[in-house]
């Protein structure tokens, strides 16, 4: 016998492995595209091109942070009359310097007048009319200088980057960016991304009613299933429709969709069929970079790049037809390509990459590694991963409702229920990373806990009751302008359950008083106990630092991070006192609560931060 063999054979080009893959896609493209400006509604998922400035400081005028009454902090407490009937309320005009001896009804946000030094809540006053029915305040309280009034620049000082150049712009952005008065700002281009479905068996969804069984016509998913994994990145997928299975036809729409678009991605016919045509033609337009991956599913993506205007090439990835393999081939080839276009840092991991245990038992395929896909959950302190049933790559059920790809080695046998594997965390889809009770853990994720966690009876597969960590509150010697940090505090410690809490004052009660109190709360099985205190160097306050130390076994890198949390927010956090240790299975931390509010937040943060590790460790 002579001659061709009428059907393709062994495919001509070499099996690269995934990594080599996205390491060949990445290197393909140069950076983002250009810049442009576009209004703020429309900067929404968009990239942020250049880092945004506060051009002023904010806020520009010393404001009230309380409705209450401006006046001078020497003054107070005292009886004295309003020099303005109306006050100062935020936003009207301006009513010129305080009056000596006068206080002024003020509103929170409102500017401070000149001549006052403090704002005293409403709350702490009284309001009198004498007999000629003239109206005086009373000031039940002293009131430090500065207290409830944010200085110029305390929330953003001028010239400060609040968001960094290639940052994601999210509803969150979008509120500083309005905050820093920019109504429109520059952000990289969308790349445009072409789709197109090839084969003869495909029809319409729209017209899913007429599919011929017969000759095997099924619905085309894949169009949609691609243009919306593009719309999930932000960007607006142009749909070129299906082409049949025809060399011309194919020539022709792919030769439109380079003109129109950066990315052109197709599925099917990238295999060894009679019809599969696209490497053919994508050899023929441009460069084909590889044509045969190392996955399941996904062995025949084809990656290929096609001149363009500028130095960066378009780019084409040819995914398989079968609907899983195109779904997983989109997340792993053109989703990190596209979002590298739209501006994201070359050195941004798209998917983060965590350790997961198998809730059940997984067979490997001893050729290609698999991208399994999965439902992880987080729970009692480690990711717990569920498969999404059987995997070949035309089940497209085995995509819906997945949250990872777990990464399963090639090898011979079954990976054991309970084995941890790498998984890729899928930021869209149905659903993200189950939270657990406490919450998600943001990227202090680990693999397994220190210590197996307490709550052993629950079975993997079943989701974990909350737990609430039980916390003891004490503070001590509080100031009244700490209120807010206070109650920052408290909606931090909200999804906790508070088992005791109480002020303590310094001059009231011994050391031993607080030291009995610690040691009776650590017994009422509180897992952390938080002491807050604004002391200083002074012997009482020795005495009383002396106090909380007794009986604990100190954890000096707990103190250290509280520390360097204070000192990141002012030079004199060195002069403030902390505590951490252990006592029975209780920690306890003694932090600074009257640092400026500004502190707060990153208190709280680091205070929830320690909750969080207690809950997992304790
Ligand atoms: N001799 C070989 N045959 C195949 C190999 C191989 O190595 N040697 N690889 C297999 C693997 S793995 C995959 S994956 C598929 C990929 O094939 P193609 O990319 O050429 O895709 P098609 O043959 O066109 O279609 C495969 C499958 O998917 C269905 N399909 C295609 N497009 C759509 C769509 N838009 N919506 C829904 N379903 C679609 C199609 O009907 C087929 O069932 O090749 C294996 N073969
Ligand atoms: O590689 Mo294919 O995508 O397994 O079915």
């Amino acid at each position: 016998m002579s001659g061709h063999a009428p059907y393709p054979g062994k495919s001509p080009y070499s099996m690269l492995s995934v990594d080599e893959c996205v390491g060949m896609v990445t290197s393909k493209v140069l950076g983002p595209l250009e810049t442009q400006t576009v209004q703020l509604n429309a900067a929404l998922g968009r990239i942020l091109a250049k880092d945004a400035v506060a051009v002023e400081a904010i806020p520009a005028f010393p404001a009230s942070i309380m409705d209450g009454f401006a006046m001078r902090s020497k003054d107070a407490p005292g009886k004295y009359p309003v020099d303005e009937l109306a006050g100062t309320t935020a936003g009207a005009d301006s009513r010129g310097p305080l009056r000596e001896d006068h206080i002024r009804y003020i509103t929170t946000g409102a500017p401070v007048p000149a001549g006052a030094d403090t704002v005293v809540k409403v709350e702490d006053t009284h309001q009198l009319v004498d007999a000629d029915g003239k109206l005086e305040i009373e000031v039940l309280c002293s009131s430090k200088p500065g207290a409830n009034i944010r200085a110029v620049g305390s929330d953003t000082k001028q010239g400060e980057v609040i968001l960094r150049k290639c940052c994601r712009i999210g509803a969150a952005e979008i509120g500083v960016l309005a905050a820093l008065g920019l109504a429109s700002v520059e952000v990289f281009r969308e790349p445009r991304v072409a789709i197109i479905s090839t084969g003869d068996e495909l029809v319409d969804v729209g017209a899913a009613g007429t599919l011929d069984r017969s000759r095997g016509q099924i619905v085309d998913c894949n169009r949609p299933l691609l243009c919306a994994l593009a719309r999930e990145l932000g960007v607006e997928a142009l749909d070129m429709g299906f082409v049949t299975d025809d060399l011309p036809k194919l020539r022709a729409t792919l030769v439109s969709a380079f003109q129109q678009a950066d990315v052109v991605i197709s599925s099917g016919g990238v295999s060894r069929g009679s019809k599969d045509f696209i490497k053919e033609l994508l050899s023929e337009m441009g460069e084909v970079h590889f044509g045969e991956m190392c996955m399941k599913p996904g062995k025949p993506s084809t990656f290929a790049t096609v001149a363009g205007h500028g130095a960066q090439r378009k780019l084409f990835f040819g995914l398989p037809g079968n609907p899983v393999s195109c779904f997983v081939t989109f997340k792993l080839l053109a989703a990190p390509a596209l979002e590298r276009l739209r501006g994201l840092p070359q050195d941004t991991p798209i998917y983060p990459r965590v350790d997961a245990e198998l809730a059940d038992p997984v067979d490997m395929d001893p050729v290609r590694p698999e991208y399994h896909r999965a439902r992880a959950r987080w729970e009692a302190g480690r990711i717990v991963a569920e498969s999404t049933g059987f995997q070949r790559s035309s089940r497209i059920a085995s995509i819906a409702d997945a949250n990872c790809l777990l990464e399963i080695p090639k090898d011979k046998g079954t990976l054991p229920k309970g084995t941890v594997v790498k998984a890729l965390l899928l930021p869209h889809g149905s659903r993200s990373l189950v939270p657990s009770p406490e919450g998600f853990p943001g990227g202090r994720i680990r693999a397994q806990p220190a210590k197996p966690p307490p709550a052993t009876t629950v079975e993997a597969g079943q989701p974990l009751q909350p737990r609430p960590l039980r916390v003891g509150l004490l503070t001590i010697g509080r100031d009244a302008s700490n209120d807010q940090a206070f109650s920052d505090l408290l909606t931090v410690l909200s999804s906790c359950e508070i088992v005791e809490k109480e002020e303590y004052s310094v001059e009231e009660k011994s050391s031993h008083f607080l030291a009995d109190l610690l040691e009776t709360w650590s017994r009422k099985s509180c897992q952390l106990i938080l002491v807050l205190a604004d002391l200083g160097l002074g012997e009482v306050d020795a005495a009383v630092v002396q106090a909380v130390r007794e009986g604990l076994k100190e954890a000096p890198g707990v103190a250290d991070a509280v520390a360097r949390t204070g000192l990141a927010l002012s030079p004199l956090a060195m002069l403030s006192p902390v505590v951490a240790g252990t006592q029975h299975d209780t920690l306890i931390v003694m932090l600074p609560s009257s640092w400026a509010p500004s502190c707060t937040a990153m208190l709280c943060k680091m205070v929830a931060a320690l909750a969080e590790d207690l809950r997992t460790q304790l």
